[in-house]
């Protein structure tokens, strides 16, 4: 008997591949989350359990050390990387110890709860600049972005021959980004497109409902923009940490081999599907990310072809 009170109104936009019985972790990716800070350790831990809860191998989370134990205390299977910090954020150093631990990972994920001092962009500048590595940026590291206006000419852009880079603001963070107005979809989703045109980003442009923009992977002379709409989510997810709980799943699905544009519009979808299930288990106004975090757990193998 299915413990599930809903079924999904439609299929997921695209698949994973159903597990070898001889599957090891090494196989679902080893995937980084940085971020946090004293009074937003949550935000990171909530990325990072996510990532595990959408199927990767290993993830670690790279934070303060001051909130070290922290993050560590929230799941066991969770591993940390504890860096440099002022009294509250990371500090100018952390990029330096951090730059040396990113060989072997799948993927990285960036700015949930970070806070935007000089630790933070020193950090965002140096993982934006690791062209070979998948990326995904969300929060304070968009915000970080924004108030550097290092996205204003192409020296971030990423080539096809590069590996992906991932932004997913969400309506405030994209009008920071791109003076398109939060009140008004049409604008953020030009903006968004033409931040896929210029930098080859793909953006997903959260919200109720979220859309993805991106280009279609494949064929390098097909320069069409993509804008998909998800079919799944629900108003209930505005609520704290929702966003920080997707930004581990897109890095998750990156680090298990997805394409750009399939890791995000698959991710939306099943975070929707798992903000909908939450919501009929509990109630619009009384779920929390962290329902939506845990049903993920019950929901992940509907992302799995059969
Ligand atoms: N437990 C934790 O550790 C948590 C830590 N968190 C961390 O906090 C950091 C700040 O992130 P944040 O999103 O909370 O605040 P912020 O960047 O100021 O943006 C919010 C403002 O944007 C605007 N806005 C307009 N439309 C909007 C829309 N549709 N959806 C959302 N916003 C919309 C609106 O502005 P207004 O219109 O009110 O002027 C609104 O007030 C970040 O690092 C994050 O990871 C959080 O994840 C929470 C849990
Ligand atoms: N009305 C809604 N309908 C569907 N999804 C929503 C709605 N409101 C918020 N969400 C989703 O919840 C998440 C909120 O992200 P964000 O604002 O970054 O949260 P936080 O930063 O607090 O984690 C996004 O994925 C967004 O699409
Ligand atoms: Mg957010």
């Amino acid at each position: 008997m299915s413990k599930l009170l809903t079924k999904a109104a439609s299929p997921p936009p695209v698949q994973l591949p159903s597990r070898k019985q001889s599957a090891h972790k090494g196989n679902f990716g080893r995937v980084l989350l940085v971020g946090g800070s004293r009074g937003m350790a949550g935000s990171i831990s909530l990325s990072s359990i996510a990532a595990l809860h959408a199927g990767a191998g290993l993830v670690s989370a790279a934070v303060p050390d001051a909130v070290l134990e922290s993050v560590a205390g929230f799941h066991p299977a969770l591993m940390t990387i504890p860096l440099p910090c002022d009294s509250a954020e990371f500090s100018q150093l952390a990029w330096s110890e951090l730059r040396s631990r990113l060989s072997d990972l799948s993927a990285v994920g960036c700015g949930p709860g970070m806070g935007t001092g000089a630790g933070s962009r020193l950090l965002v500048k140096g993982l934006l600049s690791q062209k070979k590595l998948p990326l995904v940026l969300d929060a304070d590291a968009i915000n970080v972005l924004s108030m550097e206006g290092w996205l204003d000419d192409e020296q971030f852009a990423r080539s096809d021959e590069d590996a992906p880079c991932v932004l997913t603001p969400h309506p405030g963070e994209l009008q920071r980004l791109t003076n398109a107005s939060a009140k008004d979809v049409s604008a953020q989703l030009q903006a968004a497109e033409e931040l896929v045109r210029r930098l080859n980003f793909t953006v997903v442009v959260k919200g109720g409902p979220s859309h993805v923009v991106g280009r279609s992977p494949g064929d390098a002379n097909d320069t069409t923009i993509q804008v998909w709409q998800n079919t799944t989510g629900n108003p209930g997810m505005a609520t704290a940490g929702c966003g920080d709980v997707l930004t581990g799943v897109v890095t998750s699905l990156l680090g298990q081999g997805l394409d750009a544009m399939a890791a995000a519009q698959l991710a939306v979808w099943v975070h929707g599907r798992s903000g909908d299930e939450s919501a009929a288990r509990h109630s619009y106004a009384g779920m929390t990310a962290l329902h939506v975090l845990e049903t993920l757990a019950d929901i992940a193998d509907e992302m799995t072809s059969d």
